[in-house]
C-alpha cells in the first residue's frame, strides 16, 4: 500500500502532467525561486507574481525583516508554489538551500538628484554578503541581479564567486528588463503598432547613457524621424528618473520593476526546463566589446543559463555614436565594483 503523503505527491504530480485538454504532458520539474529583498517595495510585488508563476514550486522569501508577513499574504493564494519567509541573516542559508533561481531586489533606492551610482556605498555591501552566501549555499542557482548600481553590482558578484571558486559566468545575469519594457511602451505610443507585438533590443547597461535601445532594430518596422527617435532614446535612458522625480522622495520604480523581474525570472526557469528559444536581453560576462567585460545584449538562455550571447547586429550612426559615449562611464562603473569586491 502506498503511503498517503506518497498518493498525494504521485497524484499532483500526474494532475501537473495533464494538460487543459487532457492529453499527458511532460511534467512540470521541481523548481525553487529565492527572492532576496523579498520585503521590499519590488520584493512584495515580485514575491506575488512568482507565486502566479506555475513553473515555481517552492517560493523562498528572505528580507532582514518583514517576510513573515508576506509570505503569509501571498501563501493563500491558490497557485502551485509553496511559499516561506525567513527573516534575518540567521535564516538566510536556509531561504538559500537548493534554489534554482536567486533574484535580487535588496538594497536602497534612489531619492530625487541621485544617481545611481550614488547608490553604490550602501548596495555594494549588501550585494557583497548576499553574493557570499549564495556561493556556499546554492552555488549552481541562476541569479537575478536587480539591486543598483548594476552597471558594478553584477561585476561584484562575480568576483564574490570567484573567490569562493564557484564563478560560472553562464549563471550571473544583470536584470535590464525594465528598459526593454520601457522601450516596447515608448516606442509603440509613437509609432501607432500595438504594444504587445513590439520588440526593441536593448544594449550596453543599465544607468543613463549607458542604457542603449536600438530603435532601428526594433519591430514592427515604423518609419520615426530622427528627432523622434533621439526623444524616445533619451526618455528610455531617463525612465527610472521619470518615476523617482514622480515619487518625490518615496523612492524609485518598484511595480513595473517587479514585472521585469517576473519576465526575466520566468525566461530563466523555461530556459533550465528546456525550453527553446529563450531570449531576453541582459547584462551578463561578455566579449561583444573588448574594453567591456560586462555589457547588455540579447542572449540565448538554456538549461546552464547563458547558452549564446547573441551579435548586436546593425546599428544606425545615431547608435554607433551612442555606443561610444557609453564605453568610459560603463568601464569605470565595471572596474569600481572589481576593486570593491576584491578588497
Ligand atoms: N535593475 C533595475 O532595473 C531596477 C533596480 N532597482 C533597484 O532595486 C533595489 C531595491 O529597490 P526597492 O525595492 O524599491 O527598495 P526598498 O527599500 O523598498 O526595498 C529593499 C529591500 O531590501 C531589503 N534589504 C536591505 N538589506 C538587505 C540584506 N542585507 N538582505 C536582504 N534584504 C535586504 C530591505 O529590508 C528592503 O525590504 C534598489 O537598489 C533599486 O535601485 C529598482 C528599480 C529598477
Ligand atoms: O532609476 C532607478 O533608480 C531605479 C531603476 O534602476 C530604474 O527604474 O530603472
Amino acid at each position: 500500500m502506498m503511503r498517503p503523503s506518497i498518493l498525494r505527491s504521485v497524484k499532483s504530480a500526474v494532475s501537473r502532467s495533464i494538460t487543459r485538454r487532457g492529453y499527458a504532458t511532460e511534467p512540470v520539474p521541481e523548481r525553487k525561486v529565492a527572492i532576496l529583498g523579498a520585503a521590499g517595495g519590488i520584493g512584495q510585488p515580485l514575491s506575488l507574481l512568482m507565486k502566479l508563476n506555475p513553473l515555481v514550486s517552492t517560493l523562498s522569501l528572505y528580507d532582514i525583516a518583514g517576510t513573515p508577513g508576506v509570505a503569509a499574504d501571498v501563501s493563500h493564494i491558490n497557485s502551485r508554489s509553496q511559499v516561506t519567509g525567513y527573516a534575518g541573516e540567521d535564516e538566510l542559508g536556509k531561504a538559500l538551500e537548493g534554489a534554482d533561481v536567486v533574484i535580487i531586489p535588496a538594497g536602497v533606492p534612489r531619492k530625487p538628484g541621485m544617481t545611481r551610482d550614488d547608490l553604490f556605498n550602501i548596495n555594494a555591501g549588501i550585494v557583497k554578503s548576499l553574493a557570499t552566501a549564495i556561493s556556499k549555499y546554492c552555488p549552481h542557482a541562476l541569479v537575478n541581479m536587480i539591486s543598483n548600481p548594476v552597471n558594478s553590482t553584477v561585476p561584484i558578484a562575480a568576483e564574490v564567486f570567484k573567490k569562493a571558486g564557484t564563478y560560472d559566468e553562464k549563471r550571473l545575469f544583470g536584470v535590464t528588463t525594465l528598459d526593454v519594457v520601457r522601450a516596447k511602451t515608448f516606442y509603440a505610443g509613437k509609432a501607432n503598432v500595438p504594444v504587445a507585438e513590439v520588440n526593441v533590443p536593448v544594449i550596453g547597461g543599465h544607468a543613463g547613457v549607458t542604457i542603449l535601445p536600438l530603435f532601428s532594430q526594433a519591430s514592427p518596422q515604423a518609419n520615426l524621424d530622427d528627432d523622434v527617435i533621439k526623444a524616445l532614446t533619451a526618455r528610455t535612458q531617463d525612465g527610472g528618473t521619470e518615476v523617482v522625480t514622480a515619487k518625490a522622495g518615496k523612492g524609485s520604480a518598484t511595480l513595473s520593476m517587479a514585472y521585469a523581474g517576473a519576465i526575466f525570472a520566468d525566461a530563466c526557469l523555461k530556459g533550465l526546463n528546456g525550453v527553446p528559444d529563450v531570449v531576453e536581453c541582459s547584462y551578463v560576462q561578455s566579449n561583444l566589446i573588448a574594453e567591456l567585460p560586462f555589457f547588455a545584449s540579447k542572449v540565448r538562455i538554456g538549461k546552464n543559463g547563458v547558452e549564446e550571447i547573441l551579435g548586436l547586429g546593425s546599428l544606425s550612426d545615431f547608435e554607433k555614436q551612442g555606443l561610444e559615449n557609453l564605453k568610459s562611464e560603463l568601464k569605470s562603473s565595471i572596474e569600481k565594483g572589481i576593486k570593491f569586491a576584491s578588497q
